[in-house]
């Protein structure tokens, strides 16, 4: 055993030395610079080393009940912890903090499974931020922040979640005691899914149909009060409780939520957009659509928060992994080598790390913009927001699925030893596998930005001098363009994507005219086409994805060799990415046939040429241990020794025979059962 050991340790530590750049360089830059690594290595050494926060039983020996209760007592400990922290420390802000702890991938150190006190921060907060005037976030978000009661947001219902306008719960104002009535008409209005909602949280932000003078304005956000904050018993007309068990998430606390004839106060009616007097009047904002906005925050935050980190996860596990694992020959009579040496293997693992990067770069983008047009908001310039709109839903769609099949494909990569839950993957890919359905699911989204191509797409030649900078291909793009000449360079793959991406929207487009042409209504001629409208959003999205990491790569302030690394996995991201989807590049770019060789025979050399590099770059993602929480991912390569070692914590090992033997399997075998 002590031979494996060392033989492992060996073959990682030859991985490091071997590496042409600076593993800690690349922390940085991937970090955002040295002084964020400093800090974040200093709110990790903070949490990890409290050994309260540590648990000896894995998770997933403990019954559901035990997991809830776990999870409470290391949320409260684990936020009690922040507290202390912000009381006490200054130079990190409140806002780096959680992001770090909810937005990152340090919280799951502490609860894998996730928080039952997340949506509180993630979607109660900012919601009360974008919805509630100045004297309700007074009121509700010192609340809120300081602890003194715990919430959720309850939009979906057990009936309706991606048709928002569909939901069901009532809310009917009633001006004679300027109360709004909560009501839950059918079991289908009943909310489902909120994070917390179950047993952990007593107030809600509720999103239900506004009905006041016999009309219906569509849906609002109310703040309900759902427990009494002493007893924590449900108050009258509250129906509530858990929805069992999941996939993932299990120590979320979903819940589910009705509501018998409920009476609130008229301003816990949020009315930073919209508003009802006193006497029932109704005053429309200036776009109804503003009721949406914290699901664009929470897509924004999805794309690097949940996406890049959980597959950048996967992918430090299967690589190093895949450094230590020996099977097989190359060569007759040779020692079986390392696993990643096999080039199908590099084409698992080093595409899955180069698409960390590249979401990386497009979430930075998008969070920057998110920011500048929240602010554009406030000033009531609402320009921007349809392309904040468009963008947060392909990028969050594109990202979680990439992340989805590429973790399980890390999965794959580590075999037989990938399926147990000591690997982490079976956690880390419940987590994000969740994030292709929650917050939008992909397909609706991916719908959505289509939308927006295929108006931009009809407008683009009056609209070219004003156009934003995501769409100016649109009106550069000249059919012609496909005749150019083929090179393997990066400006010309980026320009190819671009050109697939105009291409199959202008087909789009010119399709959806040509049904409506032969009598189909406008719904059914979108519906018959859909299909290639999510292809297009898909395209779209590649081609800024390929943009912004070749603008990224340019402009890093980086030393060469880490600039090298990074134009050759931006160049292996637009690769793969091309021959996954040659046949659309055949049709729309000017790519030819007689090209494709040597694209793959690129492929190849770029595999190669990242491989004596693939465990320095995944090193770069800086993972403590105990958030990669892998006996196959660990620092130290020491595989065999922690997979047994996790074996060894199943409770069935602790006694040499189970009594199951004597009650059942004895008689049974000796036929007298
Ligand atoms: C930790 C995580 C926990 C998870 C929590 C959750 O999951 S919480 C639950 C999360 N749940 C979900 O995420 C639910 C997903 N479902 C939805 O978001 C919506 O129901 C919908 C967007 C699919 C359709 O909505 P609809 O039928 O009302 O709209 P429509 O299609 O008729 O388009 C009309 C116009 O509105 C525009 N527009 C639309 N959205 C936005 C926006 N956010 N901003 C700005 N604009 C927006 C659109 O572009 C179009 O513009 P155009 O072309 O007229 O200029
Ligand atoms: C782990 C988790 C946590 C969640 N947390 C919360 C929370 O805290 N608060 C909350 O309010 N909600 C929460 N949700 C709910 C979540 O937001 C919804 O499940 C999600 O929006 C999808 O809606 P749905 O379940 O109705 O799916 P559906 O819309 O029923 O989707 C089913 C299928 O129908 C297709 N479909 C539906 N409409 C269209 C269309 N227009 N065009 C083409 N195809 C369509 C979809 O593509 C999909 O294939 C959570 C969900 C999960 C899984």
């Amino acid at each position: 055993m002590v031979g494996i050991s060392d033989k492992c340790t060996e073959d990682i530590a030859r991985e490091r030395k071997k590496c042409s750049f600076s593993s800690t360089e690349l922390t940085h830059f991937w970090d955002g610079g040295v002084e964020l690594t400093k800090r974040r290595k200093l709110l990790e050494n903070y949490f990890l080393s409290d050994p309260e926060l540590k648990s000896s039983v894995p998770l997933e020996y403990l019954s559901h009940k035990e997991k809830y209760e776990r999870s409470i007592k290391l949320s409260c400990l684990f936020f009690k912890k922040i507290s202390n922290w912000l009381e006490h420390n200054d130079t990190i802000s409140a806002m780096e903090v959680y992001q770090s702890v909810l937005g990152g991938s340090l919280g799951s150190a502490v609860l894998k499974d996730g928080f039952p006190f997340a949506v509180h921060y993630v979607m109660f907060i900012p919601t009360i931020i974008g919805q509630g005037t100045m004297a309700q976030q007074a009121h509700w978000i010192s609340r809120a922040w300081n602890l003194e009661i715990m919430c959720t947001y309850a939009q979906t219902e057990l009936g309706h979640g991606t048709f928002i306008r569909g939901l069901e719960t009532t809310s009917t104002y009633d001006p004679d005691t300027e109360e709004f009535v909560l009501h839950s008409p059918t079991l289908t209005s009943y909310k489902w899914w909120p994070g917390g909602l179950g047993h952990t949280c007593n107030y809600a932000v509720v999103l239900a149909q506004l009905y006041t003078k016999g009309q219906c304005h569509g849906i609002h956000p109310f703040v309900v009060q759902l427990r009494d904050e002493e007893t924590w018993m449900p108050l009258p007309g509250i129906k509530i409780g858990e929805i069992g068990c999941k996939l993932g998430f299990n120590t979320v606390n979903n819940g589910y939520l009705g509501f018998d004839h409920v009476r609130i106060p008229r301003d816990r009616l949020l009315m930073k957009n919209n508003k009802v007097l006193k006497d029932g009047t109704y005053v429309k904002s200036q776009n109804d659509k503003l009721t949406y906005g914290t699901m664009i925050f929470v897509r924004v935050i999805v794309v690097r928060g949940v996406a890049a980190s959980n597959l950048a996860k996967a992918v430090t596990i299967a690589t190093r992994y895949s450094a230590v694992r020996r099977q097989s020959e190359l060569k007759p009579g040779e020692p079986e080598p390392q696993i990643m040496e096999f080039q199908t293997q590099q084409y698992k693992l080093f595409p899955a790390i180069a698409t960390v990067f590249a979401i990386k770069s497009s979430a930075t983008w998008l969070w920057d913009v998110y920011n500048s047009v929240t602010k554009d908001l406030d000033q009531g310039d609402l320009d921007k927001l349809p392309e904040l709109h468009a963008m947060a839903c392909c990028l969050k769609a594109i990202s979680t699925s990439d992340a989805n099949q590429m973790i399980e494909t890390c999965r794959f990569a580590c075999g037989g030893h990938g399926y147990m839950t000591s690997s982490n993957f079976p956690t880390i890919y419940s987590s994000l596998t969740a994030a292709v359905t929650y917050e939008g699911e992909n397909t609706v989204l991916l719908l959505q930005t289509a939308r927006y191509l295929v108006k931009a797409w009809s407008q683009r030649d009056v609209t070219s001098a004003t156009i934003t900078a995501t769409l100016k291909y649109l009106s550069d793009f000249r059919p012609s363009d496909i005749y150019q000449p083929w090179s393997l360079t990066m400006s010309n793959l980026a320009e190819a994507f671009r050109l697939v991406a105009a291409g199959k929207i202008k087909y789009c487009s010119e399709h959806i005219d040509y049904l409506i042409q032969k009598g189909y209504t406008s719904e059914d001629a979108w519906n018959a086409t859909s299909i290639q409208l999510t292809q297009i959003a898909e395209a779209h999205c590649r081609a800024f994805i390929v943009d912004t990491f070749v603008k990224e790569t340019e402009v890093a302030v980086v030393s060469e060799p880490v600039r090298k690394v990074l134009v050759q996995l931006c160049e292996l991201y637009s690769v793969y990415w091309l021959l996954k989807n040659v046949g659309d590049f055949l049709v729309y770019s000017h790519l030819k046939i007689s090209d494709v060789d040597a694209v793959n025979e690129r492929l190849a050399e770029l595999l190669a040429a990242i491989r004596p590099n693939a465990v320095g770059i995944v090193d770069s993602f800086d993972f403590h241990d105990d958030i990669l929480d892998s006996a196959l991912g660990a620092y130290d390569g020491r595989v065999y020794e922690r997979i047994f070692e996790a074996a060894n914590k199943s409770p069935l090992n602790a006694e040499p025979v189970n009594e199951s033997f004597h009650k059942y399997l004895k008689p049974f075998l000796k036929g007298q059962m």
